[in-house]
């Protein structure tokens, strides 16, 4: 049994990483508009390690990393080409990470108020929570053009936790992105088990191995 006696009873999530491996979708769709822009795939490993700052840094990044000259203009159009891609097929490959909808119900049945708070777009954020059956769950949601500024600007964590009408909440993570907004947030933050290796500066033994143990 799940026991709640102290603490916030509220709990906000990041998306890629933390609750879904949205990275082949994400690779697939990136790489097919730079294909279709001229330009070259990259391999879905190295796309994964750059999730988590939004589309137009994830496109920003792939171009230096292939040494491509580009414009704020490119960087725009290629950015969008993206997305108009990734919200063709937004969960033909992602999966959600094992333990995490159960999890997820339990804590919700347990009286716990959950809210998203991602750098993904909202649109395309509810594309994904809908088809993965997740979007019931939430009692807020924030994608990055939700908000005035997002992640690592405090704001955006900080209009979730308004949205779910608490004063804090745990906010969980897979990045120091997720770290840092925490931070300025004064949010206490957790990071997951199942983070890529190198992505959190939280030591891995203080990182959550089943999101159920929030409640304990
Ligand atoms: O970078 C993105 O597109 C989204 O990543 P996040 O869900 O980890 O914030
Ligand atoms: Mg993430």
């Amino acid at each position: 049994m799940i026991q709640t006696p102290s603490g916030p009873r509220a709990a906000v999530f990041d998306l890629d990483g933390t609750l879904i491996d949205s990275a082949p979708d994400i690779a697939d769709a990136v790489n097919r508009a730079f294909v279709a822009h001229g330009l070259e795939a990259t391999d879905e490993a190295v796309v994964t390690e750059l999730i988590g700052n939004g589309a137009h840094r994830l496109v920003a990044d792939l171009l230096a990393r292939q040494r491509t000259p580009a414009t704020p203009s490119d960087i725009d159009s290629l950015t969008a080409a993206y997305l108009d891609s990734y919200a063709e097929a937004p969960v033909a490959r992602t999966t959600i990470y094992a333990h995490v909808a159960e999890d997820l119900a339990t804590l919700k049945g347990a009286g716990w108020r959950l809210g998203l708070c991602t750098n993904k777009p909202q649109a395309l954020t509810l594309a994904v929570l809908k088809g993965l059956g997740l979007a019931v769950l939430f009692d807020a949601v924030r994608g990055a053009d939700a908000v005035p500024a997002r992640k690592p600007d405090p704001g955006h964590l900080r209009a979730v936790i308004d949205a779910l009408g608490v004063t804090t909440a745990i906010y969980v993570g897979d990045t120091e992105v997720d770290e840092a907004t925490a931070r300025a947030a004064g949010v206490p933050f957790r990071g997951v088990g199942w983070a890529a290796p190198g992505r959190l500066s939280v030591p891995k033994a203080e990182r959550l191995s089943r999101l159920s143990d929030l409640a304990v």
